[in-house]
């Protein structure tokens, strides 16, 4: 397909150089670019699809990168990084050394925050926007929040310090959906603004009567910025958000390229901090993914002429399986109940909603109210079990720190995405929970394959108590790990050679790393045992009993080292006497970029390559 229009744009700015009536074309242009582009690579398809008009629209009317641009979530950036230059880059959007699927400084400086959690981007972008004012500098900034990421709790504190700031602009893209239908008050009272005549007829009513009164020169316009907010509040209803000290603007038609660009140039210059209410559709442009948004959320590479319908044919993943098992738990016990923040589908809970709704609550993007309600639940006799990303959890680090673990209650975390992540990159990498959730005395497991989970899923929510914490991965099991049986004890030697002196230990998907590199070393002679934990923290008290006998022992997770479970076996065998050799291979990078997770694997010395070469290396060094 040619794209006449979008390649006449090659660097930020020259979006500016076309004319007013090619911007629709230019938009056909970038959406099936994305369409085309996104299918093939992956990567956030429908929520960039309905944000095209309103980010050409701002590269209009915006200097980049003296005015300020930011993203919330971040994952709706791909028309941002269209017309600044990184066309190119799309072919390896989100792989190895390619562009990030998220906005990044070092990609581009119209790029302002890296940014992949939601609802922060507010609060960063008054940071911003007061740090211009103290320094004199000029130029606004502009940040556009998701309806979805208006469930977060930071929102709230960041629109309580908004102040004056007349050089900000929060751009409200209110599609109805999060991932899937958005949930709760605040998307009721959306729809309120959108649809209730009190608001929109009134309002256009009025706006028509102020704008129509004889113009008195500039004074009277800006006398009327503040009466008109007291005309409103005293004729008709006025919105929360100009009660919070906001000019509200809205609700705009945000696939009107041509209005919005004339709207945001007519608010060059403004007297109080603008929140712009715009009306989307996500998935704009492909029949598919307006009928079905949630789906094309985030896809992996698709045919969109062979697709198949997931509710028809679903994929078993550790995700599906957990939910799966849940909801079976569920009609065996009556207390219990699963919240999730938002990822109703990516975390498998829709199964536990469809069988038990009234025991299932979305409760929005909002991961610390998740877990502190959670604790609300179990404090009276409920059985929560709270599934989020590992990557969330850390959002809710508080929450779970004082409302769950100081009084002990009986809430279980369902730690999905465990480990590393492909395509998301840094901001998502699950390489912390074990760290954060052992450090404060959380019992927790990680099941490798499924038979695992669903037997440890059972003893978690029918047996355990207290705070506790079960990890897996994200995707399905691996055929090398599909093979073990589960016992139902706290670890297992999974691999036993005839003479070995050296045991190789591991958790979880890494497992198969260790499986692998034991038959690597075997080709060389060298034989070892592997070890797989299940319940990592507390650490089984007879594993370094088990381990005492050998002369060496490498420890391989997809955890950050510092606190990691390995750290803490090495620890406890030496404290035990042990006077062997000890390698631990854990994640040393705090910025893992995207990459599937082989490459991932690779690049941190976690695949089986790299466990055998540092082995053989060390056995000819102390000549074992
Ligand atoms: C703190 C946090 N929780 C959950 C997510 C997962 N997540 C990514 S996008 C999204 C929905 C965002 O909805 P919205 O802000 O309305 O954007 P849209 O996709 O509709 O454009 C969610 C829940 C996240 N990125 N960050
Ligand atoms: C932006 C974001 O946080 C989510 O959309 C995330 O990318 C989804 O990840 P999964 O594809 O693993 O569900
Ligand atoms: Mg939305």
């Amino acid at each position: 397909m040619a794209y006449p229009l979008l390649e006449r744009i090659q660097a930020p700015g020259d979006v500016k150089l076309l004319a007013e009536n090619d911007l629709p074309q230019l938009c056909e242009e970038i959406r099936q670019f994305l369409i085309q582009s996104v299918t093939s690579t992956g990567g956030h398809l429908s929520s960039n699809l309905g944000v095209v008009e309103l980010t050409v629209a701002l590269h209009r009317t915006l200097d980049l990168p003296q005015d300020k641009l930011l993203f919330d979530v971040g994952h709706q950036c791909y028309t941002h990084k269209l017309l600044t230059g990184r066309r190119n880059g799309f072919a390896a959007l989100r792989q190895k050394e390619g562009i990030s699927g998220f906005p990044n400084p070092k990609e581009s400086d119209c790029d302002t925050f890296v940014a992949g959690h939601g609802s922060a981007a507010l609060s960063t972008a008054i940071g911003i926007a007061r740090a211009k004012k103290i320094k004199q500098e000029p130029g606004k900034v502009v940040v556009i929040v998701g309806d979805g990421a208006f469930t977060g709790g930071m929102v709230y504190e960041g629109m309580n310090n908004v102040s004056k700031l007349n050089n900000l602009i929060v751009i409200l893209n209110d599609n109805k959906m999060s991932i899937s239908k958005n949930v709760g008050q605040m998307a009721n009272y959306l729809t309120k603004l959108r649809t209730d005549p009190k608001y929109f007829h009134a309002k256009a009513q009025m706006e028509t009567m102020l704008d129509s009164i004889p113009v008195i020169g500039d004074t009277l316009v800006r006398a009327l910025q503040g009466g008109k907010q007291l005309v409103r509040r005293g004729i008709y209803h006025s919105t929360m958000f100009e009660e919070m000290g906001f000019q509200y603007i809205g609700p705009v038609d945000g696939h009107d390229v041509i209005m919005l660009e004339q709207m945001l140039n007519n608010l060059r210059e403004q007297f109080a901090p603008i929140f712009l209410h715009v009306v989307t559709q996500k998935g704009k442009g492909l029949k598919q993914a307006e009928e079905n948004p949630g789906e094309f959320h985030a896809v992996s590479s698709i045919d969109l002429n062979h697709l198949t319908d997931p509710e028809l044919s679903p994929k078993d993943s550790f995700s599906t399986i957990f939910g799966s098992t849940l909801a079976e738990l569920g009609k065996e016990e009556p207390r219990l109940c699963a919240i999730t923040a938002a990822m109703k589908y990516g975390t498998g809970l829709n199964f536990f909603k469809h069988a038990h709704p009234e025991r299932f609550f979305d409760v929005g993007m909002a991961e610390e109210h998740a877990v502190s309600f959670s604790a609300g639940l179990a404090s009276q006799g409920l059985l929560p079990v709270v599934a989020i990303y590992s990557t969330f959890f850390q959002r809710a680090y508080d929450q779970i720190i004082h409302d769950v673990n100081l009084m002990k209650l009986n809430v279980l975390f369902a730690v999905d995405r465990a480990g590393l992540v492909p395509g998301d990159g840094e901001t998502h990498q699950g390489i912390y929970d074990t760290a954060f959730f052992s450090q404060i005395g959380i019992p927790v497991y990680a099941p490798a394959n499924y038979e695992e989970l669903k037997y440890w899923l059972r003893y978690l929510v029918m047996e355990a108590r207290g705070p506790r914490a079960i990890r897996y991965a994200r995707g399905e099991q691996k055929p090398a790990l599909e093979a073990l049986p589960c016992t139902g004890n706290a670890y297992d030697k999974i691999e036993s050679r005839e003479g070995a002196r050296i045991a190789l230990v591991s958790y979880g998907a890494q497992t198969e790393e260790i499986i692998a590199a034991c038959d690597l070393l075997q080709q060389k002679q060298l034989a070892t045992d592997c070890f797989k934990l299940v319940r990592l923290y507390p650490l089984p008290e007879e594993i370094c009993e088990a381990l005492r006998s050998y002369d060496m022992v490498l420890f391989a997770e997809d955890s950050i080292r510092t606190g990691s479970i390995g750290e803490q076996l090495c620890f406890a065998l030496h404290q035990a006497g042990w006077k062997g050799d000890y390698l631990l291979h854990a994640v040393d990078n705090t910025h893992l970029l995207h990459a599937n997770v082989p490459q991932l694997r690779r690049d941190q010395g976690l695949d089986a390559a790299a466990l055998a070469a540092d082995v053989l290396a060390r056995v000819k060094e102390k000549q074992i």
